[in-house]
């Protein structure tokens, strides 16, 4: 395994550092060290040495404005984390996010070497831990890490991956933070990608900040980077501060509040140097950024407004700063930098943000549902209320699963009983640690505010672990948003005679890690199917089979994962007999099927999962004895898993079962089961049964000149054109087409744009399709299942 300098391996990780004895904490003795670990780094009981400098002073108000929020919340400064920030860096593929992450890692004295993404020395950065991401340069998942700043304020830092095939990684790293940076190309602009990030970022209530980075890149233009923020995310943005310099010439950034010139010397751009005065030709342009700045502001603060009418462009730098802190963290601003992560110029103005502009846990809001899901409950991030906790990744590591928990409310120690709200158990919690990358640290505890990891803890995604005892238990907190796979195909092993325990052993913990990979055997063709959300997604599972199993596999054609329901209220009346010598089967059952309303979940509070299915007993009399409902409920079970028109999955369907008929000798489990099966499937074709397939959100950024091919090839396609954007430089169109529509679309895209255009997709839910192509899809099953029975 590979380790950077400073980081540490597993038990004996407090022994080391303190051989090494670089940080002043690592005096004290080394069981002190690990349990005092997150307390001294988080806690308000350590304020900063006072500084003359204005960055220090600018901590100051930040922390008092911190320190007011926990005073609202009834939180004593002592046991509120203050002192922290849990954010993470998303945007589009191939933005720089790794790279920028490995810059602050780097200055905030995490690591002691920086390491490039495919960089020359072929080590990889450290955040992209995996072999296959190091050797693709791409992120494939997640990785936390922590770090502090500016006088030990605790960052927690996510790097997500960019490709929308690894969505679930980028939803729950933003399902547990509390702020994000989203990064976007200089060169390129706001990508297709970067509106999927953006609306996960509403979706999850995320305030942000916007670095525009590459800078350094022939064709860099901020202004239209700026623009698009502004147009095509909706989002107002202005910018803090500017480059000086562009392309080959960037050379540091003007700092748009203060008016001052900021350069990064030094051979990584360590040494912040700041000039007061500015380049002659930049003064007229940053003099202009700061007045819009205030404008922007004070058109989405109200304090500020009132302020900005009494004294016009002359405010205060208090005044501007606390409008900015308090517009972001309300979600109605993103403040923007600018830079180049690559050419270390402009990363350490994005961490003093982050301090400066984006919540601690104390200023955002976190609820709990109470068991019978009546009541919300207010988590309070406070190291001495019980604990509220929820375990959002799964990982199996070297040393078993690893469960990464993000603590809402409360203190957990290691060796604690914790109850999960799910399963209703009690569990220990063995060990606790810190992640930093692949690497991790022992610690005791993690108080509310952290994001920690646990060992050996059995529990699914999306699991809420409270105190086992007092108010809390039974608590659960909202799971994650688990998006529906797209995209099927079949995979055996090569050896074919013999298939390796390892290949079972493989795809158990890629299911259990990753909720939007799955895996089931098709019942007519035996063969293992594998379900994710595209191409890329399932070709890195069975890359990750060869490398990390040593398996071998083949895979089928990728296939569309359609769906089947009902439309109407559809009645079964069915009687299952069997009486042919011997014992007989005897088993009838009445009612109806209907699909699952959309009133109901217009109603709900919870999201409603579309793919759920629901069985009803809504029997009057004792016709049916009650010993074969649970048959019954087994016939509806294997009705919906194969889908009477194409054998594809049911979903959104209730089975009502009213009455029934039973023999006082020949009825029996299989007679009920069989019953109920057959009943359904009668009853399905009454109910206006459909095939639904998957409806993909097409983002393509192409030349403006194109636009007009690009949208007629998506028409032809069956899509729905919703959105046609053009800024001069780049159109912007959004569709809504069919999953089986874009096979190919790569190649005609480059084609119809000499390679220039580029599109992500992403899945936004299950439609009817046509009724040729539901012809077709049943003509298809009914030919199968015939060669089968033939
Ligand atoms: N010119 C230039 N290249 C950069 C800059 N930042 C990153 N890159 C390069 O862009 C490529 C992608 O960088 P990454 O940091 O892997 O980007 P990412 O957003 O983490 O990528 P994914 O997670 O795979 O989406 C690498 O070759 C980097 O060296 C920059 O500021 N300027």
């Amino acid at each position: 395994m590979r380790r950077s300098a400073n980081c540490v391996p597993l038990a004996n990780a407090s022994q080391r550092l303190m051989n090494r004895g670089r940080h002043a904490w690592m005096s004290i003795a080394p069981a002190t060290v690990r349990r005092r670990w997150l307390a001294t780094e988080a806690a308000a009981d350590a304020p900063p040495p006072p500084s003359p400098s204005d960055s220090d002073a600018v901590l100051q108000a930040v922390l008092q404005s911190t320190r007011e929020a926990a005073t609202a919340r009834g939180i004593d400064g002592q046991r509120a984390p203050v002192w922290q920030r849990n954010f993470g860096i998303a945007a589009h593929i191939d933005s720089g996010k790794t790279t920028l992450t490995e810059r602050v890692l780097f200055y905030a004295g995490r690591i002691r070497k920086i390491h490039e993404v495919r960089g020359k020395d072929g080590v990889g950065a450290t955040m992209d831990s995996m072999e296959l991401e190091r050797e693709r340069g791409i992120t494939i998942a997640s990785a936390a890490t922590y770090c502090s700043w500016r006088n030990g304020v605790q960052l927690n830092l996510i790097d997500t991956p960019g490709h929308v095939d690894f969505t679930i990684e980028v939803e729950r790293a933003l399902r547990v933070l509390d702020g994000a940076v989203l990064v976007v190309c200089g060169a390129s602009g706001v990508q297709s990608q970067s509106l999927t990030v953006d609306r996960q970022m509403k979706r999850h209530r995320v305030p942000r900040l916007t670095f525009i980075n590459k800078l350094d890149r022939m064709g860099a233009d901020p202004w239209r980077a700026l623009r698009q923020l502004n147009e095509r995310l909706r989002m107002p943005a202005a910018f803090i501060n500017l480059p000086i310099g562009l392309e080959r010439d960037l050379e540091g950034v003007v700092d748009v509040i203060r008016q001052c010139a900021v350069y990064f010397d030094g051979e990584h751009g360590e040494r912040v140097r700041v000039e007061e005065s500015l380049p002659p030709a930049l003064r007229a342009t940053a003099e202009q950024a700061r007045r819009q700045l205030i404008e922007r502001l004070a058109n989405v603060d109200e304090p500020f407004g009132d302020c900005f009418l009494q004294r016009e462009y002359d405010v205060p730098e208090a005044a501007l700063r606390a409008a900015l802190r308090r517009a972001t963290i309300a979600r109605r601003f993103s403040p923007v930098l600018c830079g180049s992560a690559l050419k270390n110029i402009g990363v350490q103005p994005v961490l003093d943000a982050v301090v400066d502009y984006l919540p601690s846990p104390l200023e955002v809001e976190s609820y709990g549902m109470e068991s019978r899901g009546e009541r919300r409950l207010l988590l309070q991030p406070d190291a001495a209320a019980p604990l509220v906790s929820l375990a959002f990744k799964l990982e199996e590591g070297r040393f078993g699963q690893l469960t990464y928990l993000r603590v809402y409310q409360g203190t957990l120690r290691r060796g604690d009983n914790v109850f999960n709200a799910r399963t209703g158990k009690k569990v220990k919690v063995p060990r606790l640690m810190r992640m930093h990358a692949d690497e991790m640290q022992d610690v005791e505890e993690a108080r509310a505010g952290d994001i920690c990891a646990m060992f050996g803890l059995e529990c699914a995604s999306g699991d809420t672990f409270t105190d086992e005892t007092g108010k809390v238990r039974g608590i659960s907190l909202e799971s994650l948003h688990v998006p529906e796979p797209v995209m099927s195909l079949a995979i055996t092993p090569k050896n074919r005679q013999d298939v390796p325990p390892n290949f079972s052993k493989a795809l158990n913990r890629f299911t259990r890690e990753d909720p939007t990979f799955r895996v089931h055997v098709d019942p007519e063709s035996k063969q293992t199917i594998i379900s994710g959300m595209g191409e890329l997604h399932l070709e890195i599972y069975v890359e990750r089979m060869r490398r990390e199993y040593g398996v071998e596999c083949e895979v089928g054609q990728p296939k569309v994962n359609y769906r089947e329901t009902v439309t109407r209220r559809g009645g079964f009346q069915y009687l299952h007999r069997k009486q042919s010598g011997g014992a007989g089967q005897y088993g009838g059952v009445q009612g109806y099927i209907e699909p699952m309303h959309a009133e109901e979940a217009d109603a709900a509070t919870e999201p409603v999962d579309p793919t759920a299915n629901e069985f009803v007993n809504a029997l009057v009399g004792n016709n049916i004895p009650p010993q074969f409902l649970p048959a019954i409920e087994r016939g509806f079970h294997e009705a919906v898993a194969e889908g009477a028109l194409t054998g594809h999955r049911v979903q959104g369907v209730r089975m009502v079962l009213q009455d029934g008929k039973s023999h006082p000798v020949d009825s029996n489990e299989i007679a009920f089961r069989t019953a109920a099966l057959m009943g359904f499937r009668h009853a399905f074709a009454d109910a206006g049964a459909v095939v639904l397939e998957p409806i993909m959100r097409v983002a393509v950024q192409a030349p403006p000149e194109q636009a007009g091919d690009v949208i007629a090839a998506l028409t032809k396609r069956r899509g729905t054109i919703m959105q046609s954007q053009s800024d001069g430089d780049a159109a912007a169109i959004e569709a809504e087409v069919p999953l089986h529509a874009m096979f190919g679309y790569t190649t005609e895209l480059r084609s119809l744009t000499q390679g220039k255009g580029e599109y992500t997709m992403e899945y936004v839910r299950h439609a009817p399709c046509t009724r040729e192509d539901q012809e077709r899809l049943a003509a298809q099953y009914a030919g199968r299942r015939k060669g089968q029975s033939a």
